[in-house]
């Protein structure tokens, strides 16, 4: 398990990360989400000891990563895929690093097996593609055999194929009972691999809970309504009956209406007494992509300027930045009201369902959505550089508890310690067990 408790990194005056405390599982994916810039990479790095934290501390299996034993076969990493040797062969990278480790060369023509490398072994990696450099990192990785497995953007730059063996294969090894903690900017990637989610913003986090709960927590179900293109008023008169009736009505971009507030039989009956006909009505639940952007919105530091994100959101003056979101309040400025499921706040605990134990009550950025506790009223890293008036509405929210089956169906395996050194069992991607097929690379 991978454990931060107040983690706060600061480069001079930036603040990359702050006071974040979370816990990573193993057996399941856990997947790592922020905007551009909002500490991702750095929290990477101090968990894997190459950045040291301004305060506050990360462990894995109880140890910061530069005591842990033997680190290189308890823990594999993807950080940055060109971080190679561009004159060295594919092969003889990975017995580089296998001979630092103490681990055998028959473990790396089994890794470059399990990659899909094999037939490019002995080629030098800087005439390698994007994707062939992933997989290099992937292999790189996997060389320990290790029971935590960090991986930063593991299928950029990876083709179809490519991703989807990615999702199988970090699947497979959180099945297997291992951690797995991967940061991706593609939603609906992430939405088919991982079952628990880290959201950060600005490097506070913003959201720790299964992806299941993430997007019941910031999306509400909708209604889209499409009425006869050839008669505009009719939509407009739609518009207006649905609006009086309390319903929240966008437009979409392909001219339909997007319905929040109404069941699909009333905003039916609407209709029909605002004697308007209707080619389509249809529920839809939000992707976690919409989630994602809701949650995010205000902690988002690059923007294109031309970025209208899709007519979702409400226009800004010029210059002015969306605010953070808060907890109990949801993301101020989206037409999207708070789940109704929810008693109208977004990340408010079910009713009736106290908090765990040891689960802070605090402010917004305290001990935030399901993080755990903090471990001090006051931060350790010093004021919180982002701080905005406390929510008045209720305490952080759990809704998923850990433990709970993901979407992909994998229940949480027990803890493991993390395993000695050369005990291991045979490594499931070994000859004796054949390895999820990697695709085939061109040659
Ligand atoms: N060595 C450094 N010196 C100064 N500032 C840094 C350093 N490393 C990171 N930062 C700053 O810290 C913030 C967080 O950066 P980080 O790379 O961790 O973000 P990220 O979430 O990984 O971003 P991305 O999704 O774009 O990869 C950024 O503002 C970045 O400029």
């Amino acid at each position: 398990m991978i454990e931060a408790v107040g983690l706060t990194k600061r480069y001079g005056d930036k603040t990359a990360v702050y006071n974040l405390s979370f816990q990573v599982r193993p057996g399941s994916v856990t997947g790592f989400l922020g905007p551009n810039g909002s500490g991702k990479s750095t929290t990477m790095r101090m968990i894997l000891g190459l950045d040291n934290p301004t305060s506050g501390q990360v462990t894995i299996g109880g140890y910061p990563y530069r005591r842990l034993p033997n680190a290189p076969r308890q823990v594999g990493a993807l950080l940055d895929a060109k971080a190679v040797h561009g004159g060295r062969h594919a092969r003889n990278h990975l017995l580089s690093l296998a001979q630092l480790s103490g681990i055998p060369a028959r473990r790396v023509d089994e890794v470059l097996g399990v990659v899909g490398l094999q037939d490019v072994a002995r080629r030098r990696s800087k005439g390698f593609s994007l994707g062939m450099g992933q997989r290099l990192g992937i292999a790189a990785a996997l060389l320990g055999d290790p029971q935590v497995l960090l991986f930063d953007e593991p299928v950029n730059g990876l083709d179809p194929e490519g991703i989807l063996w990615v999702r199988n294969l970090m699947k497979s090894l959180a099945a297997e009972g291992r951690t797995v903690f991967v940061s991706s900017h593609l939603m609906s990637e992430m939405a088919l691999t991982a079952d628990h989610l880290i959201v950060i913003g600005r490097g506070q986090l913003l959201a720790d809970m299964s992806i299941r709960d993430f997007i019941s927590a910031n999306s509400a179900d909708f209604a889209r309504v499409r009425t006869p293109e050839t008669d505009p008023q009719q939509r407009e008169k739609l518009t207006a009956a649905l609006t009086e009736a309390g319903g929240h009505v966008l437009p979409e971009l392909d001219g339909a209406l997007r319905v929040t507030g109404l069941p699909l039989p009333r905003i039916s009956d609407l209709a029909h007494s605002s004697d308007v006909r209707l080619w389509e009505l249809s529920p839809h639940q939000a992707s976690l992509e919409e989630a994602y952007m809701r949650m995010t919105q205000g902690a988002v530091d690059y923007r294109s300027t031309i970025d209208e994100k899709a007519g979702l959101q409400q226009p800004l003056p010029p210059g002015v930045q969306p605010p953070m979101p808060v907890p109990g309040q949801g993301q101020p400025g989206w037409y999207a009201p708070p789940s109704p499921q929810q008693g109208g706040q977004p990340f408010a605990m079910p009713q009736g369902q106290p908090l765990p134990q040891g689960q802070a009550a605090a402010g917004p950025y305290g001990a935030p959505y399901g993080a755990p506790a903090a471990p001090a009223a006051q931060a350790p890293g010093g004021p919180n550089p982002y701080a905005q008036p406390a929510a008045s509405g209720p305490g952080p929210a759990r809704p998923g508890a850990r433990g709970s089956r993901g979407p992909c169906g994998l229940g949480r395996a027990p803890q493991r310690p993390l395993r000695p050194p050369r005990s291991r069992a045979p490594h499931p991607h070994s000859p004796s067990r054949p390895p999820p097929r990697p695709p085939p690379l061109p040659t």
